[in-house]
């Protein structure tokens, strides 16, 4: 069995995996910075290999290493953006510097059709990228995610707002909380869009993440809900080559 783990800037999401790649069981659990100390908590038995995609730099890598060893008994392999997978070429210059959840979306995405696509990551920050139907990645966005863009606004402005927990906006705001929460969620979403414009005609759509259940409603019914993206990246990496 093996032990997939996605170290977010917010939260870790985990999964475990049999031989044939499926995911069998799969949690997630916010970090609050320590992500190290998190990975203890996961559950090891059974467990023969150990795959991480991190986010967070390079220390807490050494940090999370060194905390599985402890954990597993295990030394766990630590995904990169390459240059290309199994035709799935990247657009970067400096592959290494795509962010590897990024990479291992595309990844799940290419391994599961080899078709043209769009595909958005709704976490901390908002991403999303565009593969043609031959395979290369065309590029991408990074930007504020709808907590980030609504902190984003209320740190640059002066009104005053009360709790935006628990407030959801389906039409136009009538108060302030609710005109921010549209915002932030519009901002999103038009982004999104946005982005998909500029794939080829028919590509599909794909859309992961912590909010993407939220934005999912906005975006309509051609995005198909993927909440675990990066982590069947993580197990198509971990296969064998066919
Ligand atoms: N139970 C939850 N706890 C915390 N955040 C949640 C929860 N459910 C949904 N969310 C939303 O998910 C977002 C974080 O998404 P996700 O876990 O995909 O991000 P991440 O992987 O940590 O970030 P990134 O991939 O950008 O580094 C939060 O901003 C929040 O709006
Ligand atoms: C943009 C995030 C934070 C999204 O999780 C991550 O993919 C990342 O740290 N990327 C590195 C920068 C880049 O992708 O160009």
């Amino acid at each position: 069995m093996k032990l997939l783990i996605d170290v977010g800037n917010t939260r870790i999401k985990w999964a475990r995996s049999g031989s044939a790649g499926a995911l069998v069981e799969h949690g997630a659990l916010p970090h609050h910075g320590d992500p190290a100390q998190t990975v203890s908590q996961l559950p090891s038995g059974g467990v023969d290999a150990i795959w991480i995609s991190n986010v967070t730099g390079a220390a807490h890598e050494s940090a999370l290493i060194e905390a599985m060893r402890g954990h597993c008994s295990l030394t766990p392999h630590i995904a990169r953006s390459t240059g290309q997978w199994r035709g799935l070429i990247n657009a970067y210059r400096e592959p290494q510097r795509l962010g590897v959840d990024r990479w291992l979306a595309m990844i799940a995405v290419w391994h599961a059709q080899h078709g043209a696509a769009v595909i958005a990551n709704a976490g901390t920050a908002l991403t999303v990228d565009v593969i043609t139907a031959q395979g290369q990645h065309r590029g991408g966005i990074i930007a504020a995610g709808i907590a980030a863009q609504q902190r984003a606004v209320l740190g640059a402005t002066r009104f005053e707002t009360r709790d935006l927990n628990g407030v959801h906006a389906d039409t136009l705001g009538s108060d302030t909380e609710s005109c921010v929460q549209l915002g932030a969620q519009l901002a999103c979403a038009g982004a999104i869009d946005r982005v998909a414009t500029l794939a080829e005609t028919g590509a599909s759509r794909w859309l992961t993440g912590g909010d993407a259940e939220y934005l999912h409603a906005d975006l309509g019914a051609d995005w198909q809900h993927r909440p675990h993206l990066v982590l069947e990246g993580l197990a198509a990496l971990a296969s064998p080559v066919p």
